[in-house]
């Protein structure tokens, strides 16, 4: 495993009891060169988790419990000078708003030249020439883009320089937030296109995080589904998508219209954050299958073959 997360907890707090716990006791694991795919509607708590991984949960949020280690390292434990050490040399982030993460009044140039300089490789030339490689294998022209400033670039192009970007000092984790959702149809393919390059060709394992379950079948070999802070869901993409379990991520994937041939209206208004401890299972009001004990009882994650499924209708003796 190249990251493992155990048992994370994470709330904002804003005041007057109104706690969001927006990740619930959330844990998996990541292999190696594999992409895992985080899916779940908007407030399914998947760019905090994100945060949370990367130490950027700032108040009113806080870490309430939870250990994340990648390649050993217990990524809470360590001061954070060395954490941010680990920061673009080990893990890359691909931010959600990722067309205004570059510096306006930098030249892309700048920009590679200042990450890198700021872990210790100071020769310009050299970084230079690796950004010139890496815009040419993100498909952007070294010598248009290296001299532009961030409001020149298009924002398929500005996606494209963050992703080489976040390649510059070799990690051998990105993690990334919805980086297809700002883009047209065109861009969003070519992006999923690069993002299989990247994991196969440079063996770099990716988590991608989205609310969109087709682009993420197309990539991912795995599926993590959030409802509600909540992991409903894990497995591989193909079981998924043939055969979910819990009836939430069936929800989502009834969503497919090439794949399922059918797009299914979800009418059920969608619910207020989750604001207190729930005692039943978080999908309970929308669910088509409930019944009793899911008012009752928040249902266990169980491992159901090689899935885990958070469920009651999976309660007994993983039938
Ligand atoms: N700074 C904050 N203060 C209070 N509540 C917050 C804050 N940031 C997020 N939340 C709440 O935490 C929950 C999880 O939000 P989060 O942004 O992690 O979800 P998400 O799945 O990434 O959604 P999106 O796709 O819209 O970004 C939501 O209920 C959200 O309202």
């Amino acid at each position: 495993m190249i990251l493992e997360v155990y048992n994370l907890n994470v709330i904002y707090d804003g005041g007057n009891n109104r706690i969001v716990r927006a990740v619930n006791d959330v844990s998996f694991g990541v292999e190696k060169s594999e992409v895992l795919g985080i899916i779940g509607e908007s407030g399914s708590g998947k760019s905090t988790l994100i945060n949370a991984i990367l130490r950027a949960i700032r108040p009113p949020g806080k870490v309430v419990s939870g250990k994340v280690v990648f390649s050993g390292i217990d990524l809470f434990a360590i001061p954070i000078d060395e954490f941010r050490k680990l920061l673009w040399k080990e893990i890359s982030y691909v931010p959600q708003a990722s067309q205004n993460a570059l510096n306006p009044v930098l030249p892309v140039s700048e920009t590679f030249y200042y990450i890198a300089m700021s872990h210790g490789e100071a020769d310009k030339k050299s970084v230079i020439e690796r950004a010139r490689e890496l815009l040419k294998l993100v498909s952007l022209d070294p010598n248009r883009v290296l001299s532009m400033y961030p409001f020149q670039l298009s924002g398929g192009m500005r996606q494209r320089v963050m992703i080489a970007l976040s390649l510059l000092l070799n990690p051998k984790l990105i993690l990334m937030d919805e980086p297809a959702s700002a883009l047209d149809m065109l861009n969003q393919e070519l992006l999923l296109k690069l993002i299989k390059t990247i994991n196969q060709e440079l063996g770099i394992t990716i988590i991608y995080v989205t609310h969109d379950i087709l682009n993420i079948a197309q990539i991912a070999n795995r599926l993590l589904v959030m409802y509600k802070g909540y992991v409903m869901e894990e497995g591989k993409t193909e079981d998924i998508i043939n055969n979910a379990l819990n009836p939430y991520t069936s929800l989502l994937v009834s969503s497919i219209p090439s794949l399922k041939g059918e797009v299914k209206i979800i009418n059920v208004p969608l619910e207020d954050p989750l604001l207190s401890k729930e005692k039943g299972c978080p999908f309970l009001n929308r669910c088509p299958k409930a019944f009793g004990r899911c008012k009752e009882e928040l249902p266990e994650i169980r491992l159901v073959k090689d899935r885990k499924v958070r469920c009651h209708l999976y309660g007994f003796n993983g039938a």
